[in-house]
């Protein structure tokens, strides 16, 4: 079954090879926005590899981002939210087990989110801010790893002569970056991105994608995009949603060239969503 032409992965090395574990699992899992009274997702199974992209696909209100903010109990802030169904383990952790501190959890699995949100502070005053709430004082333990996320989030040889001056005055998709790097100077296992790349010209799209080339050697990845395209270059791994039900899960370029589901081929081909 041919779909559409579908652009090149951009990864260095698109494979799985088996003998990668899943940092996350997501194990039969069902969630209501409404006391339980209908749930948004259900009975959702899926594995996201170590140090791989994942991307979360589906049309509008398909219950990607809800997904994804299951992944790091951002839900918990929708009081009558719940996951009713199943287990969603991170390391092997059940992540709403009635132990885990969703700060701590947070602190492994970051959040980019669609609209950059940068703090009006200073470049450095961003990337350091999370290791400052976690009490690190020492001038040169800051010092190091603003540069580190900075370098990670390949913003440093633009930002490095003007770390004082506010965030605020960076391009868009500097300030994305910037918030990357936000993410990662507090070395988390997993990065979360909510349509990272959708407030963004399609040069600093690139840079962005390109990034996450880079990022993937060291985090597991997990994104919604509503850009096929993206989904394309970028992940190892889709997982199609439509209506809160996972409809197919594969090797993205299995899902893209020859999926196995009607309503995959369909939505990849532009029949609706
Ligand atoms: N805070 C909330 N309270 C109640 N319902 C919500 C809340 N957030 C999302 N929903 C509902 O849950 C469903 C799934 O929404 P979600 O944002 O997860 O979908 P999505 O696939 O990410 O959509 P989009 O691509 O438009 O961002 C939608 O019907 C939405 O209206």
């Amino acid at each position: 079954m041919s779909t559409q032409i579908a652009p090149a992965s951009i990864l260095d090395e698109p494979v799985s090879p088996p003998e990668l574990k899943n940092m996350i699992e997501i194990d039969n899992v069902s969630f209501s926005y409404d006391n339980g009274k209908t749930n948004t997702l259900k009975n959702i199974s899926l594995g996201c590899l170590e140090k791989r992209v994942t991307a979360f696909i589906g049309p509008s209100g398909c219950g990607k981002s809800t997904l994804l903010r299951c992944l790091n109990r951002m839900n918990d802030l929708v009081e009558t939210s719940a996951v009713t169904e199943g287990e969603i383990r991170i390391m092997g952790q059940n992540i709403n087990g009635r132990d885990v501190d969703p700060i701590e959890l947070r602190k492994n699995v970051g959040m980019v989110f669609q609209k950059y949100n940068p703090f009006p502070k200073s470049i450095y005053d961003n990337v350091a801010y999370g290791l400052r709430i976690q009490g690190i004082k020492s001038k040169s333990t800051l010092d190091e790893a603003v540069e580190r996320s900075l370098k990670g989030a390949a913003l440093w040889d633009e930002v490095k002569d003007r770390l004082k001056d506010s965030a605020l005055g960076l391009s868009g998709g500097q300030q994305q970056r910037l918030c990357i790097a936000r993410s990662i100077a507090v070395q988390p296992k997993v990065l979360l991105m909510d349509e990272p790349c959708s407030a963004l010209d399609p040069i600093a799209t690139a840079k962005v994608e390109e990034l996450m080339n880079e990022l993937r050697k060291d985090y597991t990845i997990v994104i919604v995009t509503h850009s096929m395209q993206q989904a394309t270059r970028i992940s190892d791994r889709t997982a199609f949603f439509y209506l809160g039900e996972l409809i197919e899960f594969d090797d993205t370029a299995k899902i893209f060239s020859n999926p196995s589901q009607k309503r995959t081929e369909d939505y990849i081909s532009g029949r609706f969503g």
